[in-house]
């Protein structure tokens, strides 16, 4: 059975959408089917595996609104063994439209039940708040993944984010778990960086990946060609470091 993990923080920048996609691509470069969901209005994930969002007609704003059946709203990607849900600036007006919605936290959990088993991984791209379309993800997830921006505030707001998941897992999914927090953006140069990372580690202990991702230029040019790394440039530190956290989460389960 496929596992399905939202990657979240409601803090903004901290690389979201850069684990989304490039994790999905080294999960299917590992030979696994591997389904994309962007559930963030900005469409970054998206644009980043090469979906153009002007030509896309359906998104996930009609499998979340419309009852629209998620299968005739998933598009190949040209990474063999990636598909992608897209999204669309229409999904920013999903988050109210939702409030009035029967089932509203349960919606892609259940839009999901038909496809998950087709994939060894769905991985849900979240928007950097903790609104509905986030509860959305994390309902329908067996597992979290929380990337942690290696810089100053690095803690700042974890809090919240963890008693969110604390609050669905007593309403409305109570497997849910944190499989891993994956620290970002390390500038090795800087001690500051350093004391990140401890403090995280203190924190999280055993739930911090091994696998830390360094700035790497490439990594950052990648999504302005809709190419994960891997593709664009697989040699670059960037795709050996997203192909190591892939096996760490394959190993995890
Ligand atoms: N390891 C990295 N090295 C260099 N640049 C990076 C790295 N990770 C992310 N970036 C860049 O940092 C910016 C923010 O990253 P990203 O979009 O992944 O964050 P996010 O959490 O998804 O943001 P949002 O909250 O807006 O959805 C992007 O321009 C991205 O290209
Ligand atoms: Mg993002």
């Amino acid at each position: 059975m496929g596992r399905t993990i939202a990657v979240t923080n409601q803090k903004g920048g901290v690389g979201k959408t850069t684990t989304s996609v490039n994790l999905s691509a080294c999960l299917a470069y590992l030979g696994k089917k591997v389904l994309l969901i962007d559930i963030d209005p900005q469409g970054n994930a998206t644009s980043g595996v090469g979906i153009n969002k002007g030509e896309t007609q359906h998104c996930i704003y009609d499998v979340l609104i419309d009852d629209e059946d998620i299968r005739n709203v998933i598009k190949v990607t040209k990474v063999e063994n990636l598909s992608v849900v897209p999204a669309t600036i229409s999904l920013a007006g999903a988050e109210v439209e939702l409030v009035s919605t029967i089932s509203r936290e349960v919606r892609l959990k259940h839009a999901l039940e038909d496809v998950k088993d087709h994939y060894d991984y769905v991985i849900i791209d979240c928007p950097p708040s903790l609104g509905l379309l986030t509860i959305n993800a994390l309902t329908a997830a067996d597992a979290v993944i929380i990337p942690v921006q290696c810089e100053f505030y690095a803690l700042e707001g974890l809090s919240q984010l963890l008693s969110t998941i604390r609050l669905v897992q007593k309403h409305l999914n109570q497997e849910l778990y944190i499989d891993g927090v994956v620290l970002t953006m390390l500038d090795a140069r800087t001690n500051l960086g350093i004391q990140v990372i401890e403090e995280v580690k203190k924190y999280f202990q055993e739930k911090v990946y091994k696998s830390i991702i360094p700035r790497n230029v490439r990594l950052s040019e990648a999504p302005s060609h809709g190419e994960p790394i891997i593709i664009y440039d697989p040699k670059s530190r960037g795709a050996e470091i997203y192909l190591e956290l892939a096996r760490e989460v394959v190993k995890n389960g």
